[in-house]
């Protein structure tokens, strides 16, 4: 099976969780957008659900397919979030950020009774750390957020070094919040929880990637169909 054919399999085993009158957080990326626009063609049927979106991008897809939208101040707790991850590592602990919307995923997955990652295999690994860890910081100040960034990668073993995210044409990307991305090289993550509070310790951060005792399954696809992880 193709990679996308993987990512609609394991967003399809998702939204067999979701149940009539749900009020559900919508994750964002090329795995997210699957499952995004399956749940569209369940709206389109008369399934009734309501959704926070993760990103303007896919606020967007959602409501061009007609999915009912709200936010957190309307809807501030939610049953269930949707997401894709760029690495899922032991536990279930995640990296995620990869297409930038790392910080609204982090708030709608905490306002969420649970969350479901959906993810094609090559997302598994053993220890987190391959994927750039990415890190959003404050525009203001960010080359002593950047150094603070640095010293706690040195402290942290990191492998490789820390590059401030650029768009194709070379600008620097901004977020939907209007703060800037840097990507974290440290090859291996061995303690992603003493990791995640040195870098919240920063003032300049806003937040990283690490989602941490969050997300409570993943349907992973794979050639040989989908395997369920449970945390
Ligand atoms: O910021 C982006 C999100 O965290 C995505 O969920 C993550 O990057 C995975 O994206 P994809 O499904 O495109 O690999």
């Amino acid at each position: 099976m193709m990679s996308e054919d993987l990512k609609r399999e394991a967003a399809r085993s998702a939204l067999a969780e979701v149940k009539p009158g749900m009020r559900l957080g919508l994750g964002t990326g090329s795995t997210a957008w699957h499952f995004v626009d399956l749940l569209g063609i369940e709206v389109a049927k008369g399934f009734d659900v309501l959704c926070v979106p993760t990103s303007e991008k896919t606020a967007k897809q959602a409501s061009e397919l007609g999915i009912p939208l709200t936010d957190l101040e309307a809807t501030p707790e939610l049953d269930l979030t949707i997401d894709g991850a760029d690495e899922i590592g032991p536990g279930l602990a995640l990296i995620k950020g990869g297409g930038g919307a790392l910080l609204r995923e982090k708030i709608v997955a905490a306002a969420s009774g649970r969350m479901i990652v959906i993810a094609d295999q090559s997302k598994c690994v053993d220890v987190l750390g391959r994927f750039p860890l990415p890190v959003e910081v404050n525009i203001f100040g960010q080359g002593a957020t950047e150094r603070a960034i640095r010293r706690v990668m040195e402290d942290f073993e990191a492998e490789g070094d820390l590059r401030p995210r650029l768009t194709s044409d070379g600008k620097p990307f901004v977020t939907d919040g209007g703060h800037h991305v840097v990507d974290a090289f440290f090859g291996r993550i061995s303690r992603p929880e003493a990791l995640s509070a040195a870098l919240l310790e920063i003032a300049g951060v806003v937040q990283h990637g690490l989602f941490l005792s969050l997300c409570r399954r993943a349907y992973v696809a794979g050639a040989d169909g989908i395997t369920t992880l449970d945390a």
